[in-house]
């Protein structure tokens, strides 16, 4: 468990992380999102000891991180994957940061395996690939078999086959009853693995919720799109208490508050033509996007967008 009070972290004038209080729970996946800048490698930085709160504090298990005496057995991190001593092979990294915890050679080749380096691990980690470095920076994150872990954009760099790789291992590390905060701006990536979400933007929390109700808060929720000839006939007859309707072009409409079987049952029972009729499930990324439209600090344009 990861407790947060009140914690705050200023640079000179600048607020990055501005009274965040949170609890991130163990057995479920929480995600940590917000703009570029909102404060989130900050916070994982301060649970972790690598930058002193302003003010506030960062718990992790019930103690500061920094008074705890096997950190790595305690947090396992991936801030920054680029933070190896390139020179050393991927083995020797891990059996050196192993030894701080009395961690020996067969751990060191079971996590190798485990993140599928064993054939490189030879080699030294400066010529790693992106990818290959994300799995070395995991390797080291899960090494002492933390009962906490925080990772900074882990799929950063990862193909196809590693996303999926840590899908499962993100979803195991939960049910072994691990506690997992993971930052991510890939919202798909997010959707598929989170349980729980913590949004910040300009260093404050903007929501703290389940990924389902920051979904449906967000006013998105579900809707079926209609497809229909006789739409003008067909949309005055869904109409009704908690039923909303939107047009986005003619002959085609979005409805929330009846479901899919209801709205075809209507335009039968009235021998009205439906071409489509889709459920779609709003995505977290719209409703992402709403929440924090006001609080992107850094924002680029494009010659549509201007
Ligand atoms: N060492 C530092 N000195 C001064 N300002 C800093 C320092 N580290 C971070 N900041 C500032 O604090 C704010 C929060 O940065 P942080 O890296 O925590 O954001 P983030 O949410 O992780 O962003 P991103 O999604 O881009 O990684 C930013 O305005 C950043 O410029």
């Amino acid at each position: 468990m990861i407790e947060l009070e009140r914690l705050t972290k200023k640079y000179g004038a600048k607020t990055a992380v501005d009274g965040i209080s949170a609890t991130i729970k163990p057995g479920i996946i929480t995600g940590f999102l917000g703009p570029n800048g909102a404060g989130k490698s900050t916070t994982m930085r301060m649970i972790v000891g690598l930058d002193r709160p302003t003010s506030g504090t960062a718990l992790v298990n019930g103690n500061r991180y920094a008074a705890t005496r096997a950190p790595l057995a305690e947090v396992g991190a991936l801030l920054d994957a680029k933070a190896v001593d390139g020179g050393r092979s991927a083995r020797n990294h891990l059996l050196a940061l192993g030894a701080t915890v009395g961690i020996g050679k067969r751990r060191v080749e079971d996590v190798l395996a485990s993140v599928g380096l064993t054939d490189v691990a030879h080699r030294p980690a400066k010529s790693f690939s992106l990818g290959m470095g994300q799995r070395l920076g995991i390797a080291a994150a899960l090494l002492a078999e933390p009962d906490v872990l925080l990772l900074d954009e882990p799929v950063n760099g990862l193909d196809i086959d590693g996303i999926q790789w840590i899908r499962e291992l993100l979803g195991e590390l939960a049910a072994d009853g691990r506690t997992v905060l993971l930052s991510s701006h890939l919202m798909t990536e997010m959707q598929l693995v989170a349980d729980h979400l913590i949004v910040i933007g300009q260093g404050r929390i903007l929501a703290d919720s389940s990924i389902q109700d920051f979904i449906e808060e967000s006013g998105g929720g579900s809707a079926v799109v209609v497809v229909s000839p006789d739409a003008g006939l067909l949309a005055p007859l869904l109409a009704g208490d908690g039923v909303t309707l939107t047009t986005r072009e003619p002959g085609r409409f979005e409805v929330r508050g009846r479901t899919a079987p209801e709205i075809g049952d209507i335009a039968s029972g009235h021998s009205l033509r439906i071409h489509e009729l889709t459920p779609t499930q709003a995505s977290l990324e719209t409703a992402y996007l709403q929440l924090t439209q006001d609080s992107v600090e850094y924002a680029g344009t494009t010659r549509k967008a201007a």
